[in-house]
């Protein structure tokens, strides 16, 4: 047994009250004694008789009943309550007597009874006292475990978080799978009500396969009854047959001999027609020879003929170019026409003015005014008066710093009528000096910014024959003279020998 369970059992029985006790030391020795079970009832009954004599009293009774009592079973046998009756009965007798006096063998009794009831006491504190120790000890034993899991509840604090976190996962997981089986059940209930369906079907089909079989059934007797009269008409069908097949045969033995014939026949057809194939297929490789080489012909000339026409072509394009230019030609030479009938005369008169020549930047120039429509007027320092000042009016003047190409520029229109059959003349006329080389020809060659009237005119006169080449053809031709002295040199003539003019007129006028 446990300690709690010695604890509970002592609790419910020995801690109760005298006269409970003293039932449960009785009934324990009643149990320990081995012997008859009557006795005890029979020493139980002696005190009880004894007590229900309201009226009689001990001092009365025979001495043979009290030292009945007073052996030690009936004594030990009796119940406290019936001992303190005793003992309070004797009392209360021996108070109602007036001499006070107590039979002898009654106060024995009452002695026997008190020492009884004494022990009993005796028994009953020891025992408590035995109880007392025994619940210390175990109020230590619970203080320690107390401690104890005390210890354990600071020391698994972490486990127990630990846990806790396990145990709320897993109740998340109890949770997933209870909504896992709430599917399961319902798919449970689903593929139930399946079945079921499905039972019905299978309960109909089998219903209709029963229908299926008798009906069957019935259709191969049916069946049966009509493949046996069929079988005797076939048989005699057959039989009609076999004569047919017998006539059959001889047909086929005479149709074997016809074709036979008939083969032999076709065969020398074949012959035949495979000889003119043959005599056929030859001309017939003559005729594509023959159409393969016209073929080329025909190939060879389409291509001459697409030559051709692309020659055409560029003819015809180099035509629509002239064309063009032609009218582009056409409307300069008008422009130029006009032009040169707004002109005074066909005569231009141009001044260029050079600038002083290195050193002699410290002489004085004679020009006073330079006039954008041409005006010029010059100073003369040696006269006096109204001479002093002289006018000049020219088509324009070019100052010092004039380019070469800005004089070019206001020739260039007179030149290019040259090419529509126009006669022009430039004519550089000045003192020894004054620039006319530099003007015509420029002082140096080499560099276009430096070319003069001629190099830029001729340069000009090329550029535009190439352009109308597809329409026009040019002849170019150059002349170079100078007058001096009244005497004209040939320029463009090599060496001493150079020639003289005047010239013979078919010459001079080219
Ligand atoms: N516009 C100009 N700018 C700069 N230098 C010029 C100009 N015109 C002429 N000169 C210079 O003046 C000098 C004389 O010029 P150029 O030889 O052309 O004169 P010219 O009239 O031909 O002389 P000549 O009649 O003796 O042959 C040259 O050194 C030339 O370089």
């Amino acid at each position: 047994m446990n300690p709690e369970s010695e604890v509970y059992a002592s609790e419910n029985g020995e801690p109760g009250s005298l006269n409970d006790n003293f039932n449960g030391d009785v009934s324990e020795r009643r149990e320990n004694s081995k012997g008859p079970h009557e006795a005890v009832h029979h020493d139980r009954s002696k005190f009880s008789d004894i007590l229900q004599l309201k009226n009689g009293s001990f001092a009365d009774l025979p001495a043979s009943k009290i030292s009945e009592m007073m052996k030690p079973n009936s004594l030990e046998n009796a119940s406290t309550q019936s001992l303190f009756s005793v003992v309070n009965k004797i009392l209360d007798e021996s108070i109602e007597r007036k001499n006070g006096d107590i039979p002898q063998r009654v106060a024995s009794l009452l002695k026997l009874v008190v020492q009884e009831i004494e022990q009993r006491v005796a028994k009953h504190a020891e025992n408590f006292r035995k109880q007392s120790n025994l619940y210390k000890s175990r109020e230590e034993r619970y203080q320690s475990r107390l401690r104890a899991f005390e210890t354990l509840t600071t020391g698994t604090t972490e486990e127990v978080e630990i846990v806790m976190k396990q145990l709320q996962q897993i109740k998340l997981e109890k949770m997933r799978i209870d909504e896992k089986r709430k599917v399961e059940e319902q798919d449970v209930i689903r593929l139930t009500r399946q079945k079921d369906h499905y039972e019905t079907e299978i309960s109909l089909l089998k219903q209709e396969l029963d229908l299926a079989k008798k009906a069957y059934e019935k259709n191969c007797s049916e069946l049966e009854t009509q493949a046996m009269e069929t079988k005797a008409e076939l048989e005699n069908k057959l039989k009609e047959r076999q004569l047919l097949l017998n006539d059959s045969r001889k047909k086929v033995k005479e149709l074997e001999a016809f074709s036979e014939s008939k083969f032999l026949k076709w065969r020398r057809k074949e012959h035949n027609y495979k000889h003119f194939i043959d005599s056929h297929v030859g001309s017939l490789q003559e005729l594509r020879a023959v159409s393969e080489s016209i073929k080329k012909e025909v190939l060879k000339t389409k291509k001459m003929y697409r030559e051709e026409i692309n020659h055409f072509g560029w003819e015809l394009k180099g035509l629509v170019d002239a064309a063009h230019s032609y009218h582009a030609v056409l409307a300069e030479n008008r422009k130029l026409y006009n032009e040169v009938q707004d002109l005074k005369g066909n005569i231009r008169v141009y001044c260029r003015i050079r600038p002083f020549l290195p050193g002699q930047s410290e002489k004085q120039t004679t020009i006073e005014y330079i006039g954008e429509n041409g005006e010029l007027v010059v100073m003369n320092p040696l006269k006096q008066g109204k001479d002093n000042h002289r006018l000049f009016k020219f088509n324009k003047v070019f100052g010092p710093a004039a380019t070469q190409e800005e004089v070019f520029l206001d020739t260039q229109p007179l030149i290019r009528s040259v090419l529509d059959g126009y006669n022009v003349c430039i004519f550089a006329y000045g003192q020894t000096g004054s620039g006319k080389t530099y003007t015509m020809s420029g002082p140096s060659v080499s560099s276009v910014e430096d070319w003069g009237v001629n190099y830029r005119a001729l340069n000009d006169l090329f550029h535009i024959s190439q352009s109308r080449k597809s329409s026009i053809t040019y002849e170019i031709g150059v002349q170079m003279v100078e007058i001096y002295n009244e005497q004209v040199r040939d320029l463009l003539c090599n060496g001493s020998s150079q020639k003289r003019y005047p010239f013979p007129p078919n010459e001079f006028g080219a």
